[in-house]
């Protein structure tokens, strides 16, 4: 990694600094949208929201269905920010720029945080439209050294070797399942394991049956660099896979993925989704940052 590419403790500093010089909002959580789940950012009351374009050091949302503002508001009575787009690594952004926002979030004073994103489904029993509660993830990126925790190592952040075994929170996944038992939408949702590879592509046949055969539950290009980067600095982390399409695993299979197509499953969840981050969000404890998934 070049020097070029570090960011120092003061950059993020700086971005966290002028935020709380913009917005009276003191968030706990933080919420990154996955691909059509923008929406999310629209339940929050007392919005303050600026464009990522105008926030310093921030870079810029790229993506189709990822609108590139950072919303400040209340949710159930506790203190959000939410991003309204993600930053993908095919973007073009280092890794480190590509979870700035969640060092930014730490300095704010937030506790917990929420991923969610758009994925395809390789388990058998995910159909397009359920959604599923991350229990663990595969950094493919990060196995061969794409990690943005490489380079030298922010004390200040966290250690030089996190453990990453408890990182999607067991205590949120099941509070997650209940609240979603008690709307009536349990039938929609399961546990399973995430994987991040790098895209912009989406699989071949073959990928797809490896990526099933290695216990992949469902695939998308993102959020794990964020889980690295929040678990690395003490964050809880609570993450939804919205599955928007099956990956295609037979060459008989004459379906075919495309963005529009991922967007437009956001769109027809999206109720859903806002509901449960919703109630999880108002029913959480806050002040209880320990790694304790299982
Ligand atoms: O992970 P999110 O940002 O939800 O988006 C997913 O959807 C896009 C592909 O349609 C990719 O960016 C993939 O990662
Ligand atoms: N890699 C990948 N990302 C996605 N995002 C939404 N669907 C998919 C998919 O099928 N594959």
């Amino acid at each position: 990694m070049h020097s070029k590419d570090q960011i120092s403790h003061d950059d993020y500093q700086k971005t966290a600094d002028w935020l709380m010089s913009q917005t009276k909002h003191r968030p706990q959580v933080a919420i990154i949208c996955g691909s059509g789940l923008g929406m999310l950012a629209d339940t929050l009351k007392c919005q303050d929201s600026f464009a990522y374009s105008d926030i310093p050091g921030f870079p810029q949302s790229t993506v189709q269905g990822h609108a590139g503002r950072l919303v400040f508001g209340e949710l159930k009575g506790k203190s959000c920010v939410c991003m309204q787009g993600r930053f993908h690594m095919y973007e073009g952004h280092s890794l480190l720029k590509t979870t700035f926002p969640v060092r930014v979030f730490k300095l704010l004073g937030v506790e917990t945080l929420f991923v969610t994103n758009a994925a395809g489904s390789l388990a058998d029993g995910l159909q397009p439209g359920d959604i599923m509660i991350i229990k663990d993830h595969v950094n493919f990126p990060g196995l061969v050294g794409l990690n943005p925790l490489c380079g030298p190592n922010d004390d200040k952040f966290g250690p030089r070797f996190p453990a990453m075994s408890g990182c999607y929170d067991k205590n949120l996944r099941c509070l997650a399942m209940e609240i979603a038992k008690q709307l009536g939408v349990a039938g929609l949702m399961q546990e399973g394991v995430y994987a991040m590879v790098g895209g912009p592509n989406f699989e071949t046949i073959a990928e797809a049956r490896l990526l099933h055969r290695l216990g992949v539950d469902a695939v998308g290009m993102s959020t794990a660099p964020e889980v690295v980067v929040a678990t690395h600095c003490g964050l809880r982390v609570f993450g939804l896979s919205l599955i928007t399409n099956k990956v295609v695993k037979s060459y008989e299979d004459l379906d075919s993925v495309n963005h529009e197509g991922v967007l437009e499953v956001g769109r027809l969840r999206s109720h859903t989704v806002q509901q449960l981050v919703t109630e999880l969000i108002g029913r959480m404890e806050i002040n209880n940052n320990t790694n304790n998934a299982a």
